[in-house]
């Protein structure tokens, strides 16, 4: 059987990593990784996990998402440039007011996020074209189906994603294509850490107080017991994201957390948009109380599974 060519972009941490690793040790070796990175000096956490594959199954590269050339020289560099599998991954986070940020950080995201992906596909999806089989991964968010509040840029740099891939999803068929998307909720990686420390630095001095106050004091105090509660990890998502790529007929949208599908569903439940506006509103601000609680008793829920697996496991 032929080994699959899989590029992976941002494999310096989280999901990249975990996955490439994952691909990598692959037990029946259907799997030649290309584990990118965009700064080199970062591959140590790579390297330790990948152990023996290093130089058999992994292969690490530099590739920036937000430059042209080195994506070029990157899929140049592959043997025949084949990509089989191509799995975007590199991206980053951005929370607060919008009044505090400016347009360069915002563009920073939209770059990195959306045309990340663009840059990718324009080089690959061509040979793909040629070869009429492929198979485009693209690790997007439940923000990519519904906003929350202080993740305006992010979670719009996101629906671009799903909506460019929507798009081309129709013309990948015609050259028998596939194309994918993986929704996570929160997964507990460097992105939480960066997002949240640098969420506690913004200086919300150019928003007003009522604002200011509901994301100092809602928002960010909520989001830590959220990736506490709901937080799945990049080995879990790497997972979910084998299963796609190892599946015949691989589906359009992957949701990966279904304690968060209830938060999704409202989107789809209600074509005038008003539902989930207004389910995050009460939430938020009426039920504040129910929300603490509700969130409680999840954490309660994980710790008890965790504790009995952890049982079990002892036991066996
Ligand atoms: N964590 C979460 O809660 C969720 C994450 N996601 C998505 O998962 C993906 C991976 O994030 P996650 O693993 O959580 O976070 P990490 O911060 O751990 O990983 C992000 C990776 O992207 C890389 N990256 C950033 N900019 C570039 C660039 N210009 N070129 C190449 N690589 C770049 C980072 O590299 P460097 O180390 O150099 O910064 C890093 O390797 C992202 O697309 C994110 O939006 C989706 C849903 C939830
Ligand atoms: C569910 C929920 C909230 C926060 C959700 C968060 C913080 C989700 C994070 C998702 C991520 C990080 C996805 C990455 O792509 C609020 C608004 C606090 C209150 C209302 C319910």
């Amino acid at each position: 059987m032929d080994q699959k060519n899989v590029l992976i972009t941002g494999c310096s941490s989280g999901i990249g990593l975990a996955l490439a690793v994952r691909l990598a040790k692959d037990e029946k070796k259907r799997f030649m990784v290309y584990a990118t990175m965009r700064n080199l000096s970062k591959a140590e956490p790579l390297i330790e996990a990948a152990g023996r594959t290093l130089g058999r199954t992994l292969e690490i590269k530099q590739l920036d998402v937000c430059c042209e050339e080195s994506v070029k020289a990157c899929v140049d560099s592959l043997p025949e440039r084949r990509v089989d599998i191509l799995i975007s991954n590199a991206g980053m986070g951005l929370i607060g007011p919008i009044e505090c940020q400016s347009l360069d950080e915002m563009k920073t995201v939209m770059d990195t996020n959306f045309f990340g992906l663009v840059r990718l596909i324009k080089e690959i999806l061509p040979d793909m074209k040629k070869r009429k089989k492929g198979h485009i991964v693209v690790i997007s968010s439940v923000m990519g189906i519904q906003g929350i509040l202080f993740n305006d840029i992010y979670a719009a740099s996101k629906f671009a994603l799903e909506g460019f891939c929507e798009c081309l999803a129709v013309q990948a068929l015609r050259f028998k294509l596939n194309i994918s998307l993986i929704e996570p909720g929160p997964v507990i990686t460097e992105f939480e850490r960066k997002v949240y420390e640098d969420g506690l630095k913004i200086d919300l001095s150019k928003a007003d107080k009522v604002t200011a106050d509901m994301f100092k004091n809602m928002y960010l105090k909520t989001f830590k017991e959220i990736f506490e509660t709901l937080g799945q990890s990049a080995e879990d998502i790497a997972e979910h994201t084998f299963k796609i790529i190892t599946m015949d007929n691989p589906p359009f949208r992957h949701q990966t957390n279904t304690l968060y599908t209830p938060m999704t569903t409202l989107k789809y439940a209600d074509p005038t948009g008003d539902l989930p506006i207004e389910t995050f509103y009460s939430m938020v601000f009426q039920h504040e109380k129910v929300f603490n609680i509700s969130l409680n008793l999840l954490k309660l829920l994980r710790w008890r599974s965790r504790k009995s697996f952890s049982l079990e496991k002892d036991n066996n």
